[in-house]
């Protein structure tokens, strides 16, 4: 398969809609859990050919580019993060592109998907947002490690659900699934999703700390099954994050779970995913195994801090023919 349909491209990256149909969640299934399997060699055999084989050209690649400007989560997640900072990553989030690079583009309206950021930092996002349509999505219940005590972590995200999060990426306890404790990662999971209310609620799996790739096929269905409507690689703060394999059987397992229940739950690699072309090669993933309806903001994003930086200089040499310095477009 080929990405070939600029027009379809670059009408996705112009739906506003972030938002769509919630998953419910069902019972835990614990015979459909651990039927799941993850054959590494073949999975990563698979993954080691994505990059040779891609090829996205001129028109075709700014319209994947802009595609990929709408999916994401635009992310500041620092020690040092002030109201300043956030309010220019907002700026930046409502206008991702130079003004005259988006006019050619035919796309005046683009923006991200999301501003990501610590509670703290929810208010000036929210304030700075205001009117654009773009929600605020606020990491919790203990990130990036999630282990603070359980009424603390529930407590977080009804505080930031308070503070005007309209997403909340929650991380699950790792020590659940490394001892196999599937019923109390449903638990979990199923308060945090509580907890949200209305607020659209992404799982995080941390994978680079599962062990395994059956357990992130495993815990993958678990965090559905509870109801999360986006299961997340990634904290952007394990030594591994987002990677080409475990999005395979993370995409698959929500492929198997639409597959039977007839929900669409979102997809959303994080932590290193910095260069336009691997966001082009996720999106290219993602149409290949979910199709074409996973590529829309409602169910896909990217969690990516430096990301948006490439794109904007990449769509500056499809438009103008010439590169600028990196430090032009350093607030992304
Ligand atoms: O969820 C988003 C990640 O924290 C961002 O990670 P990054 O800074 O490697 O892009």
């Amino acid at each position: 398969m080929t990405i070939t349909d600029q027009q379809t491209a670059l009408g996705a990256a112009q739906l506003p809609q972030v938002h769509g149909a919630r998953n419910p969640g069902m019972a835990l299934d614990m015979d459909w859990v651990l039927s799941a399997r993850a054959n590494r060699s073949a999975i990563e055999r698979r993954a080691a050919t994505l990059p040779g084989r891609r090829s996205v050209k001129k028109d075709h690649q700014a319209a994947w580019m802009a595609r990929a400007i709408s999916c994401i989560d635009l992310t500041t997640l620092a020690g040092d993060d002030t109201a300043g900072r956030v309010a220019r990553l907002c700026a930046k989030a409502r206008q991702p592109v130079r003004a005259d690079l988006l006019e050619v583009l035919g796309l005046p309206d683009l923006t991200v998907g999301a501003v990501c950021v610590y509670h703290d930092m929810i208010a000036p996002a929210v304030k700075a947002l205001d009117g654009s349509g773009i929600p605020v999505a606020a990491v919790s219940t203990g990130f990036p490690a999630g282990l603070s005590p359980m009424h603390l972590r529930i407590a977080e995200i009804e505080e930031s659900v308070k503070a005007g999060a309209e997403e909340i990426d929650i991380v699950i306890s790792r020590r659940k699934v490394l001892t196999g404790d599937w019923q109390g990662l449903y638990d979990e999971m199923k308060a945090f999703r509580a907890a949200c209310g209305e607020a659209h609620v992404k799982a995080i799996l941390a994978t680079g700390e599962l062990g395994t790739l059956q357990n992130v096929a495993r815990a993958s269905l678990v965090c559905m099954m509870a109801g999360a409507d986006f299961i997340k690689t990634s904290t952007g703060k394990e030594s591994v994050n987002a990677t080409l394999p475990v999005s395979l059987v993370m995409m698959r397992a929500i492929r198997e779970y639409h597959l039977r229940t007839g929900v669409r739950v979102g997809y959303k690699p994080a932590g290193g995913i910095s260069k336009a072309k691997d966001a082009v090669l996720y999106l290219s993933l993602v149409k290949e195994e979910l199709g074409d309806r996973w590529l829309r903001p409602d169910l896909f994003r990217f969690g990516a801090s430096s990301l948006l930086g490439d794109i904007e200089r990449q769509l500056e040499h499809h438009v103008t023919g010439a590169y600028s310095a990196s430090w032009r477009h350093a607030s992304a």
